[in-house]
């Protein structure tokens, strides 16, 4: 939901290359996009197409070929300077030494939040923790490592969390239970978030606005507003309306693909 509290994000003539031994490999073609503060905007595409890339320029981690990215008056990495900027990956990076709540509590001191073993312990249990407290990433399976990725990443209440694939490893139960739960807590922070996800069904549940990718370069093929009610509990999932936008997503996705490459289940 748009929050007139948060800086929106801008895109001006963003693009990215990749130079390889068979030269200039385009990821993004060059786009102009506004992503309003506060809001929930999910990128679906085919694989391959650039939508981490996009994320990995909005977080600043890469730097665009041409154009520029700010989210108000700053910069990705004047975010990442002040902790205001959250990234959670498929891979979850845990730093090894630390325990889960050693990890999730980084997350918080690296954004200068006061120690809260409350508030830690909380977001443990939501992500279905509670009882591996104490163990180090080592003694987890690779989807605890995920849900302790995302604990982290919402630890240091960031005003600008990006997501990519963050639920990809998990089991059908956890990932419905952290779709339903999610959300309200990203509401509650007012964090404007971007998630790369292959699901149309999830993104449609998640986003307010779904943006649908073409194979590389990426370009925005469809730009899509999703008009459900929230919380999108299982009246809203079981609704028509509901079926009827993840058929306009799938739609797009097929559109902009040439018969037999679409990704998105
Ligand atoms: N650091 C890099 N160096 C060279 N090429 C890269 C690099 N990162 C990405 N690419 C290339 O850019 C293209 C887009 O990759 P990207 O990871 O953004 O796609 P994606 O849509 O997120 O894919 P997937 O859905 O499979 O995760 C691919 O062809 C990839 O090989």
């Amino acid at each position: 939901m748009p929050d007139a509290q948060r800086p929106d994000i801008r895109l001006t003539g963003v693009s990215k290359s990749f130079g390889g031994p068979a030269g200039e490999i385009p990821a993004v073609a060059p786009l102009d996009l506004r992503l309003a503060g506060g809001s929930m905007t999910a990128l679906v595409g085919p694989s391959g197409c650039g939508k981490s890339t996009l994320l990995r320029l909005i977080a600043g981690l890469e730097r665009p070929s041409t154009g520029e990215i700010r989210i108000g008056e700053e910069t990705p990495d004047d975010l990442r300077k002040r902790a205001a900027l959250s990234v959670a990956f498929q891979d979850a990076a845990l730093l090894p030494w630390r325990t889960v709540a050693g990890n999730v509590a980084l997350g918080r001191s690296l954004a200068r939040r006061p120690r809260d073993a409350g508030a830690v312990s909380e977001l443990i249990e939501l992500v279905g923790l509670s009882g591996f407290e104490g163990r180090r990433p080592a003694e987890l399976s690779g989807g605890m490592r995920q849900r302790a990725a995302i604990a982290r990443a919402m630890a240091s209440a960031p005003e600008l969390l990006l997501l990519d694939e963050p639920f990809g490893a998990l089991d059908e139960l956890t990932r419905d239970r952290l779709n339903a739960e999610l959300p309200a807590l990203w509401e509650a922070h007012g964090a404007t978030s971007v998630l790369v996800t292959h699901s149309v069904a999830e993104a449609v549940r998640l986003a307010d606005r779904i943006l649908v990718l073409s194979p590389r370069p990426a370009r925005i093929a469809a730009d899509i507003a999703v008009d459900l009610p929230r919380p999108r509990d299982g009246v809203v999932l079981a609704s028509e309306a509901f079926r009827e936008t993840c058929g306009q997503v799938s739609a797009a996705l097929r559109d902009g693909q040439p018969p037999g490459r679409l990704a998105a289940q």
